[in-house]
């Protein structure tokens, strides 16, 4: 469960002081998946990288778990809790290291055990078979480099993920795949997702709950089925709404079915 309550961010000092989240509120349920839709720039990914411990300059309240989160430093058993996947998973892999000592390192940072057969467990879970095992980022293509970035944030078994984009760097079809295969693994794992997107389609295709951000506040809250039904009712909502008409839920459909 992560709980924000009143959370402000603000960046740069005097005059070019920018508050990039401002009172932010909301509360995302153990196994629920919560979107936070906004264009750029209405603090979104910096919600969620205070949260992350990205950020350490924050005010308010975070709770993972029921355990307040402090400003400076976060005990080893909550940051494997609590797992992270970007929107560039070119930028996220180091280029020279293999797929296996990508996903091997997190296990020995926290020492984990058999890491061989966690890391081929892993690669199986996210649809990518053991020759990748070996190969280099630039081998992939982006979809598949997404299905590695998603395997290291699930090898440590964290009980949250944290979502930024994880498909706008992607082509529409390959999207689909991977915001199904998300789907999938919340599922069967039983995740708590907290997901950023500035599309609300592709946020009411993998969330059950949503919330509509605008200059670092939200706006509107709404469930999965209330969006699906057209009834956001804020001006804004309704004008992100019709600019996500990109992503398709029958673009989604079809990849389930030839997966
Ligand atoms: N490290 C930083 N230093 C200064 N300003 C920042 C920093 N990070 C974010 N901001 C500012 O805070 C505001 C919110 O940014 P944020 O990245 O959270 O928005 P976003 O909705 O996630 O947009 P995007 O999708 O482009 O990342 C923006 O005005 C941004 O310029």
């Amino acid at each position: 469960m992560i709980e924000v309550r009143g959370l402000t961010v603000t960046f740069g000092q005097g005059a070019s002081t920018v508050r990039a989240v401002d009172g932010v509120s909301f509360t995302v349920p153990t196994g629920a998946a919560f979107g936070l839709v906004g264009e750029s720039g209405s603090g979104k990914s910096t919600v969620l990288r205070a949260i992350a411990g990205l950020i350490e300059d924050w005010s308010g309240e975070i709770r993972v778990d029921g355990t307040p989160l402090t400003r400076h430093g976060r005990p080893r058993a909550l940051r494997r809790a609590l797992q992270m996947v970007f929107q560039d998973p070119y930028g996220s892999l180091h280029p020279r290291h293999t797929i296996d000592r990508i996903l091997s390192e997190p296990c020995r940072i926290h020492r984990l055990d058999r890491i061989g057969e966690r890391v081929e467990a892993s690669l199986r879970e996210v649809g990518l078979g053991p020759a990748f095992r070996y190969r280099y980022p630039h081998q992939l293509s982006g979809g598949q480099r997404q299905r590695v970035a998603i395997a290291r944030a699930l090898i440590l078994e964290p009980g949250i993920v944290l979502l930024d984009e994880p498909t706008s760097a992607l082509d529409v079809s390959v999207q689909a795949e991977i915001l199904n295969l998300l789907v999938d693994l919340r599922r069967r794992r039983g995740l708590t997702y907290l997901f950023v997107s500035h599309n609300l389609a592709v946020v009411g295709h993998v969330c059950d709950r949503l919330a509509v951000m605008r200059q670092g506040r939200i706006v509107e809250a709404a469930s999965a089925a209330e969006l699906a039904a057209g009834t956001l009712e804020h001006p804004y909502s309704r004008q992100l709404l019709a600019s996500s008409k990109g992503y398709s839920r029958e673009a989604a459909r079809a990849a389930a079915t030839s997966a």
